[in-house]
Formats: structure tokens, C-alpha cells, sequence
């Protein structure tokens, strides 16, 4: 088949509604690169229905592409770029981009992601690789004209309908796939996006000080500086606050913290944002004895390359990446770095600002986000910035996806701030029983007991299904499931109902999985996959016990949410083939068993109070 060799074969398509500063440094990077996209659905209103985080409105993405396309039918030699245009970059030119897709020898190829969405259940259905990422993507994909097209009208799609759905689905079809010679690019090569940068770059600019999801930001973190200072501010010589209701631009607020920190006669200057979690308590001294004008200690998201620190630049001021950029984000390499740019942690010696009054050093400009303008403005000055990877210094926090109209918001930051998230919700025993000369629990024969959940973890499950409220009847007839029909029906309440399935997949990949494998030797270490997931509440007076019964699962977990003989009496589980029953449950505490053949099981009479439960059928 043909291979286009030809940089003008290639056609650039995105989709943007409005000129937010996403698009433009998106347009700048394209620019930079000699890229001319074209722009579709510019200056109208966006199709998106209510989940602005995620890709709604991605049907009409395609059927702006579909309509794009109509006078390339005949073009078969053509190559259709598609991305995003929000939060996408273009770091290589076309020339590059058309020969590292050539190499894939895919006629279609799209992004890919380390998370099955939006419907986490289609997962295993997914080929397995080998080495990187497993799921579609679709925020990025390129094609010949010929196999995009009848990927784009292999069905009819709703403008607001899901385009990352759909394009998964034409994915998982195998001889569709093999038809159109559909491939993913798991190991990143040619598409990286940069997750929701326009987030950032919105969060505290001024046009954004009513509405929206930025107001719930500063309200959450007001909480937390006031906290701070009642607790800390007695500590330091003077504290001010400047605070959203100030209406102050952040540019201005740092420029203002400059000069008190000058009318201070202040040494150093250090800057925190809110997204640094500095976990090194030395990381000030350690910085101090650098003895450098400007040094920022290196922090990056966990597990990921996106960091406070640029590795090189672009010719109008945007990020590109170094040679040695992801081994120094990854700490191959470790060291002092000169670097183009450093945000949200670093250290200024105040002889510089001494030198520069505040009409040359500011945080001010017209394109660029404060910070981005302070390291011009450093480079202008030739003042060199060094980034410190020579020990840990802490980590970056990921607000993209907060999401404070949620129960128990942290509870959904499993993904983006895994630290966090496991020291609030994972049992401080986690690790220890995890230790290799630790010997398992086995309160009866084959059931395997852990800690694994804190009380922090166990509370907040049991909130957001009660505040949810929707809890199943406990008949048979159950139209969540597939058949319409659960044989051994329980009150409760799936994770899929308030919306947690994926974070609970990767909870179990991430916290069950190594316990499995201390528990069940030589079974299975691929990802589990568990149907379904749900929280179980009895009550004397609505469901009090469950009949014995198998489950439909290989093995099943069921961790205790609240404490028998405070919270309820009666309950547990009991092993009938033993005549085994666990009684004296823990909250937080997870029992592992075989779903089906030895462990014929019932669950017992709760007499008083209410008992709850989280249950998963691994391996259904
Ligand atoms: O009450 C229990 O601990 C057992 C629950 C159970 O077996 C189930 O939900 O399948
Ligand atoms: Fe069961």
C-alpha cells in the first residue's frame, strides 16, 4: 500500500470554540513548527453537556471532522492530524511526526492512555501489550483520508455523545480494526498530551472570578490557609494574606509579595504554591546551600513527566522538551540543572531583587502566566535558574480534576494524586503485612485477612452511598445487571452509580492485586477486573442476612466499613464447608476468599444497628 512521504500530504485538524489561552499556546507551538492547523466550530457555542472535565461533546467533534473531509474523499494519499486543541502541544514538526507514523505501519493510529474510559468494564476486552500504554485515547489520531473516513462513518453519532466511546468501539472490533489497520501509540511515541493545561492557566486569571470551577478552587484552598496561619503565622516574623476576595490578578499578588519581602530586608525569598507538597523538611536549607540567585527544587506529578521545571524553550517562550528532560524528570539522572524555567517552588537570593526594581522583575505580562513571565524576564537579565533533583524534595499536586461538587472529592483523586490519596486512605499496617516474611491471617481455611483501608477510607464509602441514597431493593429483579436478575440479591449500591468503578478498578490493581498474590500463589497478575462492586447495608428491620449462596467470581474481597458492637451487632460471614464464620470483622480490614466451589458462604443476621460493607466479585 502507499505510504505518503510528503510533509503536504498532511492535513492538521482541531477543534476549538473560543481563543483560551490553551488554544493559543497550542497555535504557538504549531506556529513555532511550521504547523497550519485547520481550526473547526471557531466562535461557536461547544456541544458539551454537563461533565466539562471530561470529552462531552466529542460526537460533534467528529461530525465537524466527517464534514471537513468531504472534499478530501478522493485523496486517498492524504493524512489526516487530529488533536485537541485545549490541551495539546505540538513538540515535533510534521516531517518527524509523518515518518515516526510510518514506522507504526498503521493506516489509523491514536493516542493512548493508562485508564480504560469511559466505560472501564470494556477493558479486558482490549488486546493486552506488552509495554505501555493499554486504552484509546482520543484526543489525538492521525490517518490516511480513506481509513479515517470509514472510521468516522462506521456509525452515526450524537453531537454530544462521547467520542472517546466511540472510536473505542470501532477499536475493539477486531476485524474492523484489522480492516482499517487501526493501531494505538501505547509507547507514546508520537502523542503526548499535556492534561489539562488550561486549567492551570485559568485558575486565578481575572476574567474567571465568578462561576466556574476556578471559584471552587480558591474556596477549597482559603479553608487551608487559614488554617495554616492560625496554626504557623505566630511562628514567622509577619504574615500577610492576600485573598481571592481582594480581587488581586495573581501576577500582581506576586509582585506584591516581592516588595514585602524587600520592605522586609529579607535574605531570600521563597515561593510555595499550592500545588508543591514539599515533603523534605530540609528542602530550605538545601536549597540556601546551593548559594545560587534562583534555584527550585524539582517536583514532578507522581509517576509521571510533567514537572514544575522546563528542560529547554521555544523561540516565543513555550515549553519544549530537552534530550535529557524525562531522565532528569524520572531521576536517572540527578543533579543541579540550568534550566529555561521553573514554577510553583523556588528560591531567590534578594541581592537580585535589590538589583531590578519591579518595573524590570515582575510577574507581569500579556501572554504569559506569571510565572512563565518572571523566568523571561530572568532570561532577559541572563540570570540563570537551576532546578535540584539531587535529593527528594516532593511532588506536584493535580488539581485538573477536582472535582468539589463530588462526596468525598478526595476520594476521586486516586488517579492524580495516588500519594496523597494513600496516605489519607490506605491503612498505615498496609505495608508491613505485605512484607515477605509476613505470614497472612486466615481467620477460617482460605480466607485471607488483611488491613488494607483507613478510617478515613472506610467513612467516606460509607458517605458517598448514603449520600447517594439509592440503595437497590434486595429483590431479585435487578435492572443494573445484564440479566435483569440477581439470584442472591443484597441492599446496596454499585460503584458505577456514583461514579467510582474505574478508581475502584484501579484500587484493586493497585492495593487487592498484591495482596491476591500473597494470599493465592501462581494465579493470575494481570490488572483484576471485578463485576460487580458494591457497597452491601444491612439492617434488622431491611435486609438483616444473605442466604447461603456461591459467588460469581474467582475470588471475592469484602472489606468491613464499620465496627461490629458499636455500630451494629450480629453480622459476618460465615464459611459453611467449614463451619467457619468471621465474626469479629475490622473496619478497613479486607477478607479474600474463592468465590465459587469450596466457599459456599452466608452472610449473618444483623440484629441491631446497621452494618456495612464493601464487596467485589474479582474475576467474575
Ligand atoms: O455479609 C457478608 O459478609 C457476606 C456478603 C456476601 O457474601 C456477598 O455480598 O456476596
Ligand atoms: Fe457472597
Amino acid at each position: 500500500m502507499y505510504k505518503s512521504k510528503f510533509v503536504s500530504d498532511v492535513l492538521v485538524f482541531t477543534v476549538a470554540t473560543e481563543a483560551k489561552e490553551g488554544y493559543i499556546r497550542y497555535l504557538d507551538s504549531a506556529k513555532e513548527l511550521g504547523i497550519n492547523p485547520v481550526v473547526l466550530g471557531f466562535g461557536q457555542a461547544w456541544k458539551a453537556g454537563k461533565d466539562i472535565y471530561r470529552k462531552s461533546g466529542g460526537g460533534w467533534k467528529i461530525n465537524l471532522l466527517k464534514e471537513a473531509l468531504i472534499p478530501y474523499r478522493d485523496e486517498t494519499d492524504k493524512i489526516v492530524l487530529f488533536t485537541d486543541a485545549y490541551d495539546v502541544i505540538f513538540v515535533n514538526n510534521l516531517n518527524e511526526i509523518l515518518q515516526k507514523f510510518q514506522k507504526t505501519n498503521a493506516r489509523v493510529l491514536f493516542g493512548a492512555e493508562p485508564f480504560c474510559w469511559p466505560d472501564p468494564e470494556l477493558a479486558p476486552k482490549y488486546p493486552e501489550v506488552k509495554e505501555g500504554k493499554r486504552f484509546l485515547n482520543s484526543g489525538t489520531y492521525m490517518g490516511y483520508v480513506p481509513e479515517i473516513l470509514k472510521l468516522l462513518e462506521r456509525e452515526a453519532v450524537e453531537d454530544t455523545a462521547d467520542d472517546q466511546l466511540y472510536f473505542t468501539k470501532g477499536y475493539l472490533d477486531e476485524d474492523f480494526r484489522n480492516e482499517i489497520q487501526m493501531k494505538l501509540d501505547h509507547k507514546s511515541e508520537i502523542f503526548q498530551n499535556i492534561y489539562g493545561v488550561e486549567m492551570d492557566l485559568e485558575l486565578y486569571s481575572e476574567e474567571n472570578k465568578t462561576g466556574g470551577p476556578e471559584r471552587y478552587y480558591a474556596q477549597y484552598h482559603s479553608g487551608h490557609v487559614k488554617n495554616f496561619t492560625e496554626k504557623y503565622g505566630t511562628e514567622y516574623l509577619s504574615v500577610k494574606q492576600i485573598t481571592p476576595e481582594d480581587g488581586t490578578a495573581e501576577w500582581r499578588a506576586r509582585d506584591l509579595s516581592l516588595d514585602q519581602c524587600m520592605a522586609k530586608n529579607c535574605d531570600v525569598y521563597f515561593s510555595v504554591d499550592s500545588i508543591a507538597a514539599i515533603t523534605n523538611n530540609q528542602t530550605l536549607r538545601l536549597l540556601i546551600e546551593q548559594n545560587r540567585t534562583f534555584v527550585g527544587p524539582m517536583l514532578t506529578r507522581t509517576g509521571r513527566a510533567w514537572s514544575n521545571f522546563w528542560g529547554a524553550i521555544s523561540k516565543d517562550g513555550f515549553y519544549a522538551r530537552s534530550d535529557d528532560y524525562l531522565d532528569i524528570a524520572h531521576n536517572v539522572k540527578r543533579g543541579l540543572w540550568n534550566v529555561p524555567y521553573i514554577g510553583s517552588c523556588y528560591l531567590i537570593n534578594a541581592t537580585l531583587l535589590k538589583r531590578y526594581d519591579r518595573k524590570v522583575l515582575n510577574f507581569n505580562s500579556l501572554h504569559l502566566d506569571p510565572d512563565m513571565a518572571f523566568c523571561s524576564k530572568l532570561r532577559e537579565l541572563d540570570v540563570y535558574m537551576y532546578v535540584s533533583n539531587r535529593v527528594d524534595f516532593g511532588h506536584l499536586i493535580n488539581y485538573d480534576t477536582y472535582d468539589t461538587t463530588k462526596t468525598e472529592p478526595d476520594m476521586y483523586q486516586i488517579f492524580d494524586n495516588q500519594k496523597e490519596w494513600e496516605e489519607r486512605y490506605i491503612h498505615k499496617d498496609y505495608r508491613s503485612h505485605l512484607l515477605p516474611e509476613s505470614v497472612p491471617q486466615q481467620p477460617c481455611p482460605d480466607v485471607f485477612w488483611y488491613p488494607v483501608g483507613s478510617e478515613k477510607f472506610t467513612k467516606a464509602l460509607i458517605n458517598m452511598m448514603e449520600t447517594y441514597g439509592k440503595w437497590s431493593s434486595g429483590k431479585n429483579e435487578d435492572d443494573r445487571l445484564e440479566g435483569g436478575y440477581e439470584a442472591v440479591p443484597t441492599r446496596d449500591i454499585h460503584m458505577r452509580q456514583v461514579d467510582y468503578d474505574s478508581h475502584w478498578h484501579y484500587f484493586l490493581k493497585e492495593y487487592v492485586l498484591p495482596l491476591q498474590l500473597k494470599s493465592f500463589h501462581g494465579y493470575s497478575n494481570h490488572t483484576p477486573y471485578a463485576k460487580p462492586n458494591f457497597v452491601v447495608r444491612y439492617r434488622p428491620d431491611e435486609q438483616a442476612f444473605l442466604k447461603p449462596h456461591h459467588d460469581t467470581s474467582t475470588y471475592t474481597i469484602n472489606i468491613a466499613l464499620n465496627q461490629v458492637g458499636v455500630d451494629y451487632e450480629g453480622g459476618g460471614c460465615r464459611f459453611i464447608r467449614y463451619n467457619c464464620s468471621v465474626v469479629d470483622t475490622k473496619p478497613g480490614w479486607i477478607l479474600i476468599h474463592p468465590g465459587k466451589l469450596t466457599h459456599y458462604h452466608e452472610g449473618l443476621h444483623v440484629t441491631k444497628g446497621t452494618r456495612y460493607i464493601v464487596v467485589s466479585f474479582v474475576d467474575p
